[in-house]
């Protein structure tokens, strides 16, 4: 039959995989950790690259392609980050029966691709500040349970580059990515998420800091980087001799930054809004918003149901809504509100000889299942108006969701209570990474450690005295700590 046959709740690993699968989104592929990314998840993908895109293009960010390949030489020249990276690095070391001279590596990101020849292209500060962008696939041959969208060997994602003369600019521009990120989970995916700063444990090692937005997912009780945006500071400068006369004409070296958002955004969409019955899409991600269903009733006017329904799908398409028919006469109606609830279709519109008699449609809502009457003649602004609230209910549930499952503590017993109940925990911390460390030991265990997720920017009050939670040192941040992906 249609349904699924793992509730979210009982069993989510299966539920998800069953999902992805069932909703047309992901087809399993023959290399583990490789999915097929089918068009109704390609779809989801476009959609916040037309947000994405012109969005940077006004920051005056430009897109770029450089290779896939790596050469060694460069890629070991950032020693300290990739050793802890490299059993990622996937090589090429063939070609046909030839063996390589030398292997060469795929690009897991593009630092050391890319970095080279900003060198050469920057020479005067009139050369900055240089900001480039690519749309791209990375591997990272990673060995940790492989999961569609959230963790896999290959996935698409944007990555930006940028040099600055000034410490100033970069800062800002880090910032000003970040709300791009947290516009595309919290105003297209319908996902709320928390803006901070990680901690030195957490950062990128290569750069100076890293600033995210941190999801959770409630049913796991984990939480999940979103997206990233580094601050690099002078660090790759150094490295790769990114130097630039400065209006002083005094050598000075870059200030970078470096950003990201991936396909795994898809997944924690797919996770925090989907349900027993399928996916759930938001509509704004939503390729198709409101599917017209014909429900023909003996011989009653099949006719004028069918011309009914196209002429609903006509005026929604030409106010701007993403609506299609499902006319296909070997599906019974009732299969077919299955087949495009599992595909999470926000809005299904049946069409009977009643409605035609009425000269109205039935709208149901896949968020909540409410079944509502609207007269033909209003159409696309009722319509309309349904789809904004749902978008808007998918967040509200989500954001309310997510708060139930934050958790304030103040000390060691409250701390392992909480992560035990699954929490996103809130913690005063002394901000020492040795503790940070020690936190991470002693919650070793078959769920995974615990970690630091973010430092929130919005800091509630810490009061004179508090405590951090690990060392009972004077505490100087509030942070977020979970099991995490
Ligand atoms: O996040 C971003 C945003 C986009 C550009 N890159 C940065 C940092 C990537 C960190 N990283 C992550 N996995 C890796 C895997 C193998 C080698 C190197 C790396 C590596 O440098």
């Amino acid at each position: 039959g249609l349904g699924l046959t793992h509730r979210k709740a009982d069993n989510f690993g299966e539920w998800y995989s069953e999902v992805v699968v069932n909703a047309e989104m992901i087809e399993y592929y023959d290399i583990s950790g490789c999915y097929i990314l089918r068009p109704w998840s390609m779809a989801i993908w476009e959609i916040m690259q037309e947000f994405f895109d012109p969005e940077i293009k006004k920051m005056k960010i430009k897109n770029c392609y450089f290779p896939l390949f790596v050469s060694p030489g460069v890629l070991q020249k950032e020693k300290d980050h990739v050793e802890g990276f490299a059993p990622e690095v996937a090589w090429v070391t063939k070609s046909g029966e030839s063996e390589l001279e030398i292997p060469i590596a795929i690009r897991p990101t593009s630092e050391t691709v890319m970095y080279p020849y900003y060198s050469k292209w920057i020479r005067g500060h009139r050369d900055l500040p240089l900001k480039l962008n690519q749309w791209c696939n990375v591997v990272r041959w990673e060995f940790s349970n492989p999961t569609p969208f959230i963790r896999s060997r290959e996935f698409l994602w944007q990555e930006g580059h940028t040099a600055f003369a000034t410490k100033e600019e970069a800062d800002a521009e880090v910032l000003d990515i970040l709300e791009l990120y947290r516009r595309i989970y919290e105003e297209y995916l319908a996902v709320p998420v928390i803006k901070g700063k990680k901690s030195e444990l957490e950062k990128f090692a290569g750069g100076l800091y890293t600033t995210s937005v941190e999801a959770f997912i409630p049913n796991t009780g984990r939480g999940i980087q979103g997206a990233t945006s580094h601050c690099l500071g002078q660090n790759f400068a150094k490295m790769f001799e990114i130097n630039f006369e400065n209006d002083k004409g005094e050598k000075a070296m870059v200030w970078q930054n470096s950003w990201a958002y991936s396909t795994r955004t898809i997944g924690v969409m797919v996770m925090v809004h989907g349900d027993d019955k399928g996916l759930v899409l938001p509509p704004k991600v939503a390729s198709v918003q409101v599917i017209v269903i014909p429900v023909p009733y003996k011989d009653a006017n099949t006719q004028g149901i069918y011309d009914a329904c196209s002429a609903t799908v006509n005026a929604l398409s030409e106010a701007g809504i993403r609506a299609e028919s499902d006319f296909r006469d070997n599906y019974s109606p009732g299969w077919k509100y299955s087949h495009w609830e599992m595909k999470g279709v926000p809005l299904r519109i049946e069409i009977g000889p009643k409605d035609l008699a009425n000269k109205q449609v039935r709208a149901v809502r896949r968020d909540n299942g409410a079944k509502i009457d609207i007269a033909s003649a209003d159409l696309a602004v009722e319509i309309q108006k349904l789809l904004d609230n749902i978008q808007q209910n998918l967040f509200d549930v989500a954001k309310q969701k997510r708060d139930e499952c934050i958790q304030v503590i103040h000390t060691w017993d409250e701390f392992v209570q909480a992560l035990n109940q699954r929490k996103m925990i809130l913690a005063p911390w002394c901000d020492e990474e040795e503790v940070e460390a020690d936190v991470k030991a002693r919650t070793k265990g078959e769920m995974g450690a615990s970690k630091t997720l973010c430092s929130p920017f919005d800091q509630p009050e810490l009061p004179e005295g508090i405590k951090c939670f690990a060392s009972g040192k004077p505490a100087t941040k509030w942070t977020y700590w979970g099991r995490s992906y």
